[in-house]
């Protein structure tokens, strides 16, 4: 068999001919979804036919949801954008389970990719190819005016008409993405700031990237796992729907997720123990052995994808950190914080709400604690949780 040539790559299109793509209609026509066994899920997670989003076969599907008034607060405009983002995620999920993925690289420029000399790690070739899926959905809806995303040094300006700003790691954790680790798709949408109108492009254009998080309107996650999930907050809870590859519909599976208060994992990359400070030592010393406020031995998950780590602390508590200055404010902590907070936790540096904090760098990074709203608490009571010593470990 041939490999797929980087051309085929780029302009790759999953199998699935009932994917919604470019003309998105805000009601679409609902197509059975092929999975039995779900009942119809009201927004509030019980199974009440009294649900805000009416359902004739038992599934909403994410349109549905925002069409049908389950997502306050959200405008037309706002539906279609969500639209061209969903579709990029299943090209993403399809390139990243294609099997000629590996060949790219090794047959074509993309294979060297030279250190961009910014603070930036050196991107690999799924995360160029995604950033671009991305870039060319958001041009596509005629609703965005700028992305910033960490595979460009500078926001990249797309429409003057758009209303919104979009940030985005397009894919995160793709340092493991040849051993088929999980990996996952962030962003966050902004209102476009009117104010700025008379500013230069480019300041403008970053500007506009540096909001802080408070201001988010709306931020999301997809998780490309075992199953494709996308993960979503307008600001009135946080809604996980799962893709129905029979169809290519995201199906609300975990409507108004509720972070547990206490948890009894925690998610960090503890090879760097002898690096850390002595607080977030002691932290994880004493919950190891059961002697925290919560009388039971913790256990560790870490699969070093953070998508994946928050979305398992999402569902079953605890602690997902990360306390070197690594992750980034803008595109990683904020839509991430906002997806937390939205479902009853809390996003922090060591310190301060991340969502209150004011980028000043694209890039910008910082140590990211995000997880259950007991569990923060006492870690961020030992004070001295941010590891300073950051010697640039290889894996
Ligand atoms: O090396 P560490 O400190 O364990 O960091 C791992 C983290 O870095 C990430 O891979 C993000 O880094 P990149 O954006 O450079 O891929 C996360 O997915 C993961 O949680």
């Amino acid at each position: 068999m041939q490999s797929a040539t980087f051309y085929q790559l780029v302009n790759f299109r999953p199998k699935l001919q009932t994917f919604q793509s470019k003309t998105p209609t805000l009601f679409s026509t609902r197509r059975m979804a092929s999975v039995s066994g779900f009942r119809r899920m009201a927004l509030d997670g019980s199974s009440s036919s009294s649900s805000t989003v009416a359902s004739d076969d038992g599934f909403v599907t994410l349109m549905e949801y925002m069409g049908k008034g389950g997502g306050i607060g959200v405008n037309d405009d706002l539906v279609v954008l969500i639209d061209h983002l969903q579709y990029a995620c299943k090209r993403i999920a399809a390139l990243v389970a294609s099997p000629f993925n590996h060949s790219i690289g090794k047959q074509t420029s993309l294979g060297d990719f030279p250190n961009t000399g910014s603070d930036r790690d050196a991107p690999k070739p799924l995360d160029i190819l995604s950033n671009e899926i991305i870039l060319s959905s958001l041009q596509k809806s005629g609703k965005v005016v700028v992305m910033a995303s960490e595979e460009n040094d500078t926001p990249t300006w797309i429409s003057g008409d758009g209303p919104y700003v979009v940030v985005t790691d397009p894919l995160d954790g793709s340092r493991n993405i040849d051993a088929s680790i999980p990996t996952g798709t962030i962003f966050g949408i902004y209102k476009r700031l009117e104010e700025l109108e008379d500013l230069p492009t480019e300041e403008k254009a970053l500007l506009n990237s540096l909001q802080s998080g408070n201001r988010l309107i709306a931020a999301a996650y997809v998780l490309y796992s075992s199953a494709t999930i996308l993960c979503i907050t307008f600001g009135s809870g946080t809604h996980a729907f799962t893709l129905d590859r029979s169809t290519g519909d995201f199906i609300l599976t975990n409507p108004s997720i509720k972070i547990p208060p206490r948890g009894q994992i925690y998610s960090v990359n503890d090879a760097r123990y002898f690096d850390w400070p002595e607080g977030l030592r002691q932290y994880i010393d004493t919950v190891r052995q059961g002697k925290g406020r919560y009388p039971k031995k913790y256990s560790a998950r870490y699969i070093c994808s953070l998508v994946a780590d928050l979305h398992r602390t999402l569902l079953y508590g605890g602690v997902a950190m990360n306390p070197r200055d690594h992750l980034r404010l803008v595109y990683e902590a904020n839509p991430l914080s906002f997806i937390v907070e939205q479902a009853g936790g809390r996003g922090s540096d060591g310190k301060s709400r991340i969502l209150s904090l004011q980028p000043v760098k694209l890039h910008q990074r910082l140590p990211l604690f995000l997880g259950s709203l007991e569990d923060m608490e006492e870690l961020e009571s030992y004070g001295d949780i941010h590891q300073k010593v950051n010697p640039g470990y290889e894996v």
